[in-house]
Order: C-alpha cells, then sequence, then structure tokens
C-alpha cells in the first residue's frame, strides 16, 4: 500500500494509508537504509504489511519540496495564525512568515483568530492582508465560527505557523476532536515563549494534513538580495514598475509610486516592514 509518514520516533515510522484512518507503524527495509535514503515526515512511501498495523517502508515516492526546520516534505502551505488580542497581535512575525513562506515557494494565507474579543479591530486587522492581496480568514474558535478556514485545509498538507497563544491547537481541536491537543491558558505561556506542541507529525484534519510545529516564531529572513525582498509583497510588487527609478528600493528614491500609495493601497504597517526586512538583508549582505 502507498501512505503517508505522519510520525517518527526513533526508528519507527508512522505510515497511514488512504482511505482507513489508522497508521501502521513500519521499519524501513535494507535498501533504503544502505542508499541513505531516510523518509521525512510528509513523505509519501511504499509499504509491504508484515502483520496487523504493521509493515516494512520500501520505496519512497520524489518530493516536491522539503522544509528544513521543520524536516517535513511536500508542504503546500502556511497558514499564519494570530489574535485580534491576547495576546497582542505581532504583525511583524506574521508578514516575516509570510515572506518566508513565499520564498520555500509555499502559498501563505494569514488567518486572524479570537475575532469575539474585538470585533472592530478583528476587521481591520483582515483589511491589511485583503488589501494585500493575501488570503484572510477571520475567526473565533471559542464561538466555534471558522469561516471559510476549513475549506482551505482541504487536500492540503499546511503549516500552521503563528506566536504562542494565538489558537493553532485550539484550531485543530476544532476540526478535529479526536486530536485532543493541549490548550494552555496565554497567562501560562507568557514569558517563557515556550510551545505547548513538541514533536513535529502530520495530523488529520479537515480533510487534509497539518503539521502543527514549534519553532516558527523567530524566523530568520531567507537568504536573498534585498531587491528580491518585494516578489512577497504582491501590493508593493505590483506597483514598482511604475517607480521613476528601475531599481527603486522603495525608501529614500524620488517620485517612488510605492510611497505614494501608502495607507491606501499599501497598508502601512506592510510597507513599514518591508522597509525593515529590506534593511535587515542589506546588512546580512554586508556581513558576508
Ligand atoms: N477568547 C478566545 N480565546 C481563544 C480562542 N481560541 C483559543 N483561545 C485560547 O487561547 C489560549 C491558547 O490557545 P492554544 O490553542 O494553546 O494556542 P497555540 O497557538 O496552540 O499555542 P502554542 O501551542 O503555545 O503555540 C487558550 O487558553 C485557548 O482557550 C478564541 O477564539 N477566543
Ligand atoms: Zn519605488
Amino acid at each position: 500500500m502507498q501512505g503517508r509518514v505522519v510520525k517518527i520516533i526513533n526508528d519507527f515510522y508512522y505510515v497511514q494509508g488512504n482511505e482507513k484512518n489508522a497508521t501502521i507503524e513500519c521499519k524501513l527495509k535494507g535498501n533504503l537504509i544502505k542508499d541513505n535514503n531516510f523518509p521525512l515526515v510528509g513523505d509519501v512511501v511504499l509499504v509491504e504489511l508484515t502483520g496487523e498495523g504493521q509493515g516494512m517502508i520500501s520505496d519512497l515516492s520524489s518530493r516536491e519540496n522539503r522544509l528544513v526546520k521543520p524536516a517535513v516534505a511536500n508542504v503546500d502551505q502556511v497558514i499564519v495564525v494570530t489574535s485580534v488580542k491576547n495576546p497582542k497581535p505581532n504583525l511583524q512575525l506574521v508578514d516575516r512568515l509570510l515572506v518566508w513562506a513565499y520564498f520555500e515557494g509555499l502559498q501563505g494565507m494569514v488567518c486572524i483568530n479570537k475575532r469575539e474579543l474585538d470585533y472592530q479591530k478583528a476587521q481591520e486587522l483582515a483589511e491589511i492582508y485583503k488589501t494585500s492581496e493575501i488570503n484572510t480568514t477571520l475567526i473565533s474558535v471559542k464561538e466555534n465560527d471558522l469561516d471559510h478556514l476549513p475549506k482551505f485545509f482541504e487536500n492540503k498538507t499546511s503549516v500552521l505557523a503563528g506566536q504562542s497563544g494565538v489558537g493553532k491547537s485550539s484550531i485543530l481541536n476544532t476540526l478535529n476532536p479526536d486530536l485532543n491537543l493541549e490548550v494552555n491558558p496565554v497567562s501560562r505561556k507568557a514569558g517563557t515563549g515556550k510551545h505547548t506542541t513538541r514533536h513535529c507529525q502530520l495530523l488529520k484534519a479537515g480533510g487534509g494534513f497539518l503539521v502543527d510545529t514549534p519553532g516558527f516564531n523567530k524566523k530568520k529572513l531567507p537568504e536573498i538580495v534585498p531587491e528580491q525582498l518585494e516578489l512577497a509583497f504582491p501590493e508593493i510588487k505590483k506597483h514598482s514598475s511604475d517607480c521613476k527609478f528601475n531599481d527603486c528600493s522603495h525608501r529614500k528614491e524620488p517620485d517612488c509610486q510605492v510611497k505614494k500609495l501608502v495607507g491606501t493601497d499599501i497598508p502601512t504597517t506592510r510597507y513599514e516592514h518591508f522597509v525593515k526586512f529590506f534593511e535587515e538583508l542589506v546588512d546580512m549582505e554586508r556581513s558576508f
């Protein structure tokens, strides 16, 4: 049978087939070990069943992509989760994660949770990303209102990223109550920066697979030249050809069309983060 590696513990690989929900506990066949061809979570593998719920992995399909940290294969998209408040939204982190997703070749989208805490603020946040042409959904796990989030998951492998306490585990539990993931109050997380979620595994949720994983909080910018950055900001990219200078960096140049549109077509926070990231990339370049 064919299946997907959903979890790896020591040298046991847990594989989920297409039809049934039960996972098969597998070891690797000698040929894979000999060739150093070790599967990652997310890999599509061929399993020879050896007993009830047990098997051997004999082959591994080629990967569409692979993330390094965490090591996951065949991811389609990154859903960046933030909250309206409690914890205070970190929009710079949201944009950093969207930049990271773009340069990993993944579709990036934004999910704003806890909308019931402040409807107006929630709407304002959603407007930012909608203006930037990023898929956005406004939800409240507490009120059991997931908007069109479940549709995002269908037949996709998604990573949920975002600061601690915004409700990632809560979202997963709502999509698939069997998961029963641990959910802790924000106050107990404060200051520690510690995630409740521990190892990297694929979970079945909403008709797709989901990676709930720690380690996304302090994403460094990808190793790109500063001029590439605008590719990850569709609302800036769209207008950059109207700037006076071909190589306009949209910071200090005269007749910059991008700067003119800040506050209207280009949300102010997005522009500010663009400039911040651009300068970080310039510094990174200098340090080489
Ligand atoms: N008011 C409100 N609280 C929520 C909502 N969704 C989740 N919470 C609460 O927010 C807290 C944190 O939720 P988690 O699901 O553990 O957050 P997380 O993003 O998985 O956190 P880490 O595992 O630390 O990354 C819990 O107390 C949840 O009950 C919501 O829609 N509204
Ligand atoms: Zn410009």
